[in-house]
């Protein structure tokens, strides 16, 4: 696929894709290491881990680099490990994007104290570990980009009340975070991707799959659902995974992104600053 960015674009530059072994994280790790990145996926599945590490290895453009490691992020030990073990390793972190999460799809009725509790928990909570901890080791010294990746959740989301709930905190949190932060040059945006079936996705709602993303379909402006295309394909105005590195890297502020990028980007996808 013709790609639309410069091959050295993350030459020399550090990112962190939580959620990277599988479905989006994947893709946009892949898209990193394409223009020549270093990237670290993390997941509490080490054998997933390991296999997307030697995945994503495929994709290394010269001097890439790919680590996988171990990390639930709602243990904030764990997060705390991930990051010195990504700064011990490579010396320095530019980019951190928060894909790990999910949720189960259920009436709200019926999600139980626990359930709700896990699905914040992954996506509320450990965004904000994983944020905090790139502040405290890295970041709050050296600026960075961060990119939450969310949900199209701004008028509710039903059948994931939980998760819709949580992602709009996260939202609200990289709002607080991206001003806070701004004197330490640190940027923070969201990526609410419209709705990808990725395999992992898929198999994450079992038999309600062809529910959750046949019948979305039909509610997209476009009449289809997002692909994990490989590369870049913004020609066509469909959301390309690698826009998410593009967020980390080449913009100069939140501002100058939502002017220059929402017109082209597909409707299904809103960007969330
Ligand atoms: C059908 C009508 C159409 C609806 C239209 C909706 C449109 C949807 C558009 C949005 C598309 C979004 C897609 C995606 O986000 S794809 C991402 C998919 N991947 C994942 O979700 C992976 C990560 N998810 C998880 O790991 C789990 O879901 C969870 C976040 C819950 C974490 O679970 P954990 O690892 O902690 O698992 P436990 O087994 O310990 O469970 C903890 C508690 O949660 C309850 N639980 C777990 N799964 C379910 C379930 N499927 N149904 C009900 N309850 C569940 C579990 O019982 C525990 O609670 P209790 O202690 O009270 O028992
Ligand atoms: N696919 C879609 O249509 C949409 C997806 N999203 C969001 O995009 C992100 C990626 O989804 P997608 O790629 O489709 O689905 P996947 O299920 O493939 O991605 C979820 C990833 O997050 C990881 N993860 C889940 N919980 C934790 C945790 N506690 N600690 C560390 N890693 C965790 C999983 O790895 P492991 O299980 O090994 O921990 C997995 O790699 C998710 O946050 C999802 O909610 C948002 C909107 C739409």
């Amino acid at each position: 696929m013709q790609r639309i960015f410069a091959k050295t674009l993350f030459k020399n530059k550090v990112v962190i894709v939580t959620g990277g072994g599988t479905g989006i994280g994947m893709a946009t790790a892949k898209g990193i290491v394409e223009l020549s990145g270093k990237v670290v996926i993390a997941g509490r599945d080490k054998a997933r881990i390991d296999e997307g590490v030697e995945k994503i290895k495929t994709h290394c453009a010269e001097g890439a680099e790919v680590l996988g490691l171990q990390c639930n992020i709602r243990k904030r030990g764990e997060v705390s490990n991930m990051l010195t073990d990504t700064i011990d390793k490579f010396g320095r972190l530019d980019g951190l994007v928060n894909n790990g999460g999910g949720q189960f799809w259920s009436p709200a009725e019926n999600i139980s104290p626990g359930g709700f509790h896990a699905v914040v928990d992954t996506n509320l909570k450990g965004s904000w570990n994983c944020m905090q901890e790139a502040y405290h080791q890295y970041m709050g010294e050296n600026g960075g980009k961060i990119v939450n990746i969310v949900l199209m959740s701004e008028m509710g989301l039903a059948g994931m009340s939980h998760s819709a709930a949580a992602r709009e905190a996260v939202k609200n949190l990289s709002i607080t975070l991206g001003a806070e932060w701004a004197g330490n040059n640190i940027q923070i945006n969201c990526v609410a991707p419209g709705i990808f079936p990725s395999e992992t996705a898929v198999a994450a709602y079992g038999e309600q799959s062809k529910e959750i993303f046949d019948k979305s379909a039909a509610n997209v402006p476009k009449k289809r659902l997002g692909e994990l295309y490989e590369g870049a394909n913004l020609s066509e105005g469909t959301l390309s995974l690698d826009l998410i590195p593009q967020i980390l890297f080449n913009l100069t502020d939140a501002v100058q992104y939502t002017t220059g990028w929402k017109e082209t980007l597909d409707s299904r996808t809103k960007l969330v600053l």
